[in-house]
């Protein structure tokens, strides 16, 4: 039998009570060496909470974690950790060289590995040539930049993301996205906090969905993503019989027939191949095929399926809330 993959985070039934009420309630993840990982959820879901306690800055009420292999309290463990924290208040009266020196000598580096480590983070985040002017001063951007820069000073194994782009332009919002595959190409691993939907599902290998404290799924995004095949389909008409012969291929997801000698039907198929028999189905109605289109459900899609416990049909993706 081979041995399991190591393991970067794994958390067993981690719960984190505040005033009796739990906002983490039996949180199980695992995030693999060198993945970007997404951790998503709506507000209050306890994402933060989770990062804090992975972090060792919060304590768990009950349930086992390992990251790196062994405990956040250790600060062996803690100097391979990076962290950009979602409310992030830096020292104003710092230069942003200063204030990275600053958590450089914290982090344990030595005054010539920083002399040339500082510059060459600076020029990671787009802030070449700016490293002599006080923070203050700084835009929100810059100082996300700046903040970005010293999560990822040390060389950490493990990278904690909360929020990395809020306060970016979507050019910002880019080039974060190179840094972290630059930061995956170099075999460190990131945990994302992130609500932007879309960044995830262009950077994440695999993603947690949580929801008041407990993971409904996680998966790669491929088991996310590749169960089911949702195809747009315009015909002239719904003739008598269409909507039953599409139910026997999938599930009828949505109509709209509100536009004279027009409707749209929304099918979601359990796989690619049955696409030729939807084509079938329709010629067979009767109806005038004008668009069949297969898409791919977008992360958005399966979030607010989820998180809103819309009816989603069966994807491969490993269900959490079964084990409740
Ligand atoms: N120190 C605290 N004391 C009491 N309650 C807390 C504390 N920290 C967090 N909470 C509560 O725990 C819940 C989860 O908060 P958390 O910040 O972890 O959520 P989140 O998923 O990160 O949310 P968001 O997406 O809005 O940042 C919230 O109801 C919050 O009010």
């Amino acid at each position: 039998m081979s041995a399991p993959p190591p393991r970067i985070i794994e958390t067993q039934d981690l719960r984190k009570e505040y005033r009796g009420r739990a906002v983490v309630d039996g949180l199980n993840l695992r995030v693999l060496p060198g993945e970007v990982f997404g951790f998503l959820g709506p507000n209050g879901a306890g994402k933060s909470t989770t990062v804090k306690m992975l972090l060792g800055l919060v304590l768990p009420t009950s349930g086992q974690m390992r990251v790196l292999g062994g405990s956040p309290a250790d600060p062996a463990v803690r100097a391979k950790l990076g962290f950009l924290p979602e409310q992030f208040r830096f020292q104003t009266w710092m230069t942003a060289e200063e204030f990275l020196n600053f958590h450089g000598r914290l982090a344990g580096m030595k005054a010539d590995e920083l002399r040339a480590r500082v510059p060459q983070v600076l020029k990671t985040v787009g802030l070449d040539g700016r490293g002599q002017e006080s923070l203050g001063g700084y835009s929100k951007g810059m100082l996300q930049r700046c903040g970005l820069a010293g999560a990822i000073l040390a060389r950490p194994e493990l990278v904690f993301l909360d929020e990395p782009t809020s306060a970016l332009d979507p050019i910002g919002r880019v080039e974060v996205r190179e840094i972290i595959e630059g930061l995956r190409a170099d075999g460190v691993a990131v945990f994302l906090n992130s609500h932007l939907l879309s960044e995830v599902e262009q950077v994440c290998d695999r993603v947690a969905f949580v929801k008041e404290g407990r993971v409904l799924q996680q998966g790669s995004m491929q088991e996310l993503m590749g169960g089911v095949i949702p195809v747009g389909i315009r015909v002239d008409a719904i003739k008598p019989g269409l909507l039953d012969a599409l139910a026997r291929l999938g599930e009828v997801r949505h109509t709209d027939t509100q536009t004279p000698g027009r409707a749209e039907i929304e099918l979601w198929l359990p796989e690619a191949d049955a696409v030729p028999a939807v084509a079938d189905a329709i010629f067979a109605s009767g109806a005038r095929l004008h668009a069949l289109t297969p898409r791919r459900p977008d992360l958005e899609t399966m979030f607010l399926d989820l998180i809103e416990d819309r009816p989603a049909p069966a994807s491969n993706a490993a269900p959490e809330a079964a084990r409740a």
